[in-house]
């Protein structure tokens, strides 16, 4: 009788900072009808929160992005990464008690944390030596022109098991990923978010880039490559344009 072996080595993962990507429905009619000292409060309000969060970026003890999200799934997205789920907690708690809040409705959020798996480690190196790979668990959020946000899970399906294949056959895999990552470089900027255990898909994908086309190309691209093709599971994709600070005001004019 063959004994059974376990092929799967579950892949070793490094965390980083805490994200929430935070996704807003402005209440258009609700402004309009708003008295001008409510709007006044709730601007100053807006105004005070987001100075807070530059604060902590320049502290670099997170990081903060903003960007209007294009067709009807949202306005914004308000994407934040803390050193611990207790500041995400804290300051998505801040912004529900703020006078902004009653405009600016829930629309969609994930729940996250900055991940780098193992599949491409050096043998022999301890990655938390590496200050690239540090600076990769902490990232300052580019503040590129366009994001795009989806979530995605890999497959268990009794075929394409991902959880049930050898590290070898994942690693192959996720180096043919990374080659075509790479090929993106200075185009697109990645950072990959692991969810299990805290939101309802296994992973974010949040890219960055100055030409939205490029999400598309990359994208259309890693379709065709194994991982993707065989094993990825996608979710709702939202795309976006950067909000420039100044915009604010004149964006609530409206
Ligand atoms: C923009 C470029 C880009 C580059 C350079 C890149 C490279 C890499 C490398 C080298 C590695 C593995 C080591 C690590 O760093 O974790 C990964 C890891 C990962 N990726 Fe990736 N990825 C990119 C981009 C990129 C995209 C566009 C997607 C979405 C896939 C698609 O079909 O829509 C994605 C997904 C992921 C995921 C979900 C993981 C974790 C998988 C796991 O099982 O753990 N990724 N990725």
């Amino acid at each position: 009788m063959n004994e059974v072996q376990s092929p799967n080595e579950a892949a070793k993962t490094l965390d980083g900072w805490y994200a929430l990507h935070d996704f807003r429905q402005m209440d258009w009619e609700a402004w309009k009808l708003a008295d001008e000292s409510v709007k006044q409060h709730a601007l100053e309000s807006f105004s005070a929160l987001r100075k807070q969060y530059a604060e902590v970026e320049a502290q670099q003890k997170g990081s903060y992005a903003q960007y209007y999200i294009l067709g009807q799934k949202a306005d914004f997205v308000f994407l934040h990464l803390r050193e611990t789920m207790n500041e995400i907690g804290e300051l998505e708690r801040a912004f529900n008690q703020s006078a902004i809040a009653p405009f600016l409705l829930p629309a969609h959020s994930y729940v996250s944390v900055v991940e780098l798996s193992n599949y491409m480690g050096k043998p022999g190196t301890d990655p938390m030596e590496n200050p690239e790979i540090l600076a990769r668990l902490k990232p300052v959020l580019p503040k590129a022109g366009h994001i795009c946000f989806y979530p995605m899970n890999k497959k268990r399906d009794l075929q394409d098991n991902w959880y049930m294949l050898s590290m070898d056959e994942r690693r192959a895999m996720m180096r043919s990923h990374g080659l075509i990552g790479r090929s993106y470089a200075g185009k697109v900027k990645q950072i990959i978010t692991g969810s299990i255990g805290f939101d309802d898909w296994e992973w974010g994908v949040t890219l960055f880039a100055e030409d939205p086309l490029q999400f598309k190309k990359l994208i259309y691209e890693m379709r065709f490559d194994e991982v993707s093709a065989r094993f990825g599971e996608f979710g709702e994709f939202f795309v976006g344009n950067l909000i420039q600070e100044e915009a604010w005001d004149e964006l609530f004019k409206g």
